[in-house]
């Protein structure tokens, strides 16, 4: 088992360089399936667990796949005989994985993936992916849990999603790249990791207009080939460094942080006294001695991001006075509070809103991570908690952080990733623990 074991007390100073984004590469990755000629060459992708796990995803559809971990490059070959079928021991891993389905499906007229079920997070449905694909003029199958369309040959439409959901969005707009005429979709995602998938999608030959607004036109192509495409920066690392900084009262530039994809995140922090400027490399974020209360909601973008709730909470928490947040996009995301409770959070969770009290002398725990973005809460919580805290199930945090320890510990924290024997209990000199 793996531990990152951090030291609460040292402020964050310094640089920190952002990856590429993971909700970009992953459903670029899946594009990549379009193209019947050339190849996909990929610049700026991250080195995590979801990226090796859609890497595999690729290889069993039989596109050959190089992923250079050194260049932060991956080239994809997809010239040969696809198969069209996404099998549930890789679903399973991965919920991304279902962005496969309509890729698939344009370019074979066939696809089976595997139902990719809930998370922690929340039960997660595909309902509005599958009435996109279905008014394309897909059948769609359920058996044996999976799901199976089929389409000679899919036809553009008009087509309203009912919430603007991010993958829903990725897939329906892949499937109609190779649709027969034009396929308008409203209420669509916005998030820049639909514009970055819109990008690579028309520099390898489709024609999709209005990628950033609730509106996406899609004129069929018959045939798409390779490009080559940098992935846009991470907004949601970006966003939890920027954090980080907040919280120790450090002082850290976010280098070529985008200002514009955090609108929400930096408001919110300026409320609460964070100083955050624009510089010519990046985004300077100045944490205060002491934080202000506030409220925050999240909601599709441009709203507050949901994958920097957990974050968030963490620097609510250490702001003197009540604040809440109330999470809109996923019913159970509140699970990382019960761990920080363990670290002495006092808070009531009613609903969909959590009532945070503060401002909280965090104590250092053992806690377990639930997801991703919990994962990445408890360590910065444990950033500023007297003594020693442990945070566990680190392949939560391996989906979306590239060695989050190392970028800390660069910032300044006291903190390092061990491996003990499942067994083993390591001995902390923490006053708390030994008291
Ligand atoms: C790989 C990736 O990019 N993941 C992101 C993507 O996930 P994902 O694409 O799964 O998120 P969606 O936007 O689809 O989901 C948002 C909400 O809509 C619901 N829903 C979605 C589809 C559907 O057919 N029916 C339905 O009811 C979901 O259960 C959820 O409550 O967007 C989320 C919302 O910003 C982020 O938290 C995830 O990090
Ligand atoms: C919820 C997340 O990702 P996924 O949709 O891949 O589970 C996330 O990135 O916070």
């Amino acid at each position: 088992m793996e531990k990152i074991i951090v030291h609460g007390g040292n402020r964050l100073t310094g640089v920190v360089h952002i990856e590429g984004a993971k909700n970009a590469v992953l459903p670029i990755l899946a594009a990549s399936i379009l193209a019947s000629d050339g190849i996909t060459h990929l610049a700026n992708v991250p080195v995590l667990s979801d990226v090796y796990t859609m890497n595999k995803v690729l290889r069993f559809l039989n596109l050959k796949v190089d992923f250079n971990e050194g260049k932060r490059e991956v080239t994809i070959d997809a010239t040969k005989q696809v198969s069209s079928e996404a099998p549930f021991e890789y679903v399973s891993k991965m919920r991304a994985s279902i962005v496969v389905m309509g890729p698939l499906l344009a370019r074979l007229g066939h696809a089976r993936v595997a139902l990719p079920g809930g998370c922690a997070i929340g039960t997660r449905p595909i309902d509005l992916h599958l009435k996109g694909l279905e008014a394309l003029g897909a059948r769609i199958e359920q058996h044996d849990g999976y799901i199976e369309a089929f389409a000679d040959r899919l036809q553009g439409t008009h087509i309203y999603l009912d919430f603007p959901s991010v993958g829903a969005t990725q897939n329906i707009m892949m499937a109609a790249c190779l649709a027969e005429g034009t396929t308008v979709i409203d209420n669509v995602a916005r998030e820049p990791e639909i514009v970055d998938l819109a990008n690579i999608l028309n520099k390898m030959g489709a024609n999709v207009r209005g990628a950033g607004t609730e509106t996406l036109r899609i004129d069929g192509v018959a045939k798409m080939h390779g490009a080559e495409h940098s992935v846009v920066q991470d907004r949601i690392e970006a966003g939890t460094f920027m954090v980080g900084a907040a919280v120790t009262h450090g002082n850290v530039l976010i280098k070529d942080g985008i200002v514009e994809h955090n609108k929400l995140l930096i408001s919110k922090m300026q409320e609460m006294g964070v100083q955050v400027t624009e510089e010519p490399d990046g985004i300077r974020v100045i944490g205060p001695e002491h934080l202000e209360a506030t409220d925050v909601k999240t909601l599709p973008y441009p709203g507050f991001p949901t994958d920097m709730q957990p974050q968030m909470t963490v620097l609510q928490l250490a702001a003197g006075g009540t604040s809440t947040m109330t999470e809109t996009v996923f019913e159970n995301r509140f699970m990382h509070l019960e761990e920080l409770r363990r670290m002495n959070a006092q808070y009531q969770v009613n609903g969909r809103t959590v009532v945070m009290h503060g401002p909280t002398d965090f104590n250092g725990a053992e806690v377990a991570a639930t997801d991703l973005r919990a994962a990445a809460a408890l360590v910065l919580a444990g950033l500023i908690a007297d003594g020693y805290t442990q945070v566990t199930n680190l392949k939560y945090l391996d989906r979306g952080y590239y060695d989050f320890h190392k970028k800390l510990a660069a910032l300044g924290a006291e903190i390092k990733r061990v491996s003990v024997p499942d067994n083993d209990a390591v001995v902390l000199k923490n006053s708390h623990v030994n008291n």
